[in-house]
């Protein structure tokens, strides 16, 4: 999604949740501390197919994954549902972290292979100084304006973010594993309508197929 039709969407966010687009912004100039461990959008291209698996952290993710056999599509984790996948057994092909999933299993498939997109913003700066120095090679994304090496592909929480970032790269039919808007309360509970709402706006506007996968 381009960034002048994302700011409409951004608006309304930084509203809903009293973010401070300042924070956000300084939290995306601290990404760039770490230019030298970028990942290349063509590494990515590489990775992203037409048929991609994205993983949701809701409840019912293990048993979805248990027995399962196991998956010859793209496989793209939202930060916590790396844990269950690594659990699992299955290396994420990418994870989509804002650093506030279980860092060790988010680390350890990173040293497995899975490459890492992380997010900046102004309530996770502490964890970016914390962790960033620890990955080996991550791509950088900001929901505020994108500059440089640090990209905005549209997107609120990790798991609808992963769906733009993959019909980005060229995904055309995506499956949705763990993702179950309802199970939540309070502030976590409003981020996951925003994930509903803006999944489906990416479906709609880019004519994809996604599946809910229950
Ligand atoms: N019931 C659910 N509970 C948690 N996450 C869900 C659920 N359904 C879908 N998801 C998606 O899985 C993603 C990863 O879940 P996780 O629990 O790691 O969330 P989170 O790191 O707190 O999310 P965020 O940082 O985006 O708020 C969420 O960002 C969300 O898009
Ligand atoms: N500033 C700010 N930005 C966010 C936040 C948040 O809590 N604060 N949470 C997100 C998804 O969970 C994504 N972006
Ligand atoms: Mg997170």
């Amino acid at each position: 999604m381009k960034y002048s039709e994302w700011r409409k969407i951004y608006k309304k966010i930084l509203d809903d949740f009293s973010i401070e687009k300042k924070q956000d912004e300084r939290a995306a100039r601290i990404l760039t501390d770490y230019r030298d461990q970028s990942v290349s959008l063509k590494d990515i291209r590489e990775i992203v197919n037409d048929e991609v698996i994205i993983l949701g952290n809701a409840s019912i993710l293990k048993k979805q994954l248990t027995n399962r056999v196991r998956f010859n599509k793209t496989v793209i984790a939202a930060d916590g549902a790396t844990e269950v996948a690594i659990n699992e057994g299955i290396v994420p092909d990418l994870v989509v972290t804002d650093l506030d999933g279980d860092m060790t299993s988010i680390l350890k498939a990173h040293e497995r292979g899975s490459v890492l997109v992380v997010h900046a913003h102004g309530d996770n700066i502490d964890k970016i100084k914390k962790w960033c120095p620890k990955i080996d090679k991550f791509l950088s994304t900001t929901q505020a304006k994108p500059f440089n090496a640090v990209y905005n592909f549209g997107g609120f929480t990790d798991g609808d973010r992963a769906v733009f970032l993959a019909v980005e790269f060229g995904a055309r039919d995506i499956s949705l594993y763990g993702f179950d808007y309802k199970d939540a309360k309070d502030r976590k509970y409003k981020k996951l309508q925003w994930a509903k709402k803006l999944i489906e706006k990416c479906r709609d506007k880019n004519d994809v197929n996604i599946h809910h996968i229950h």
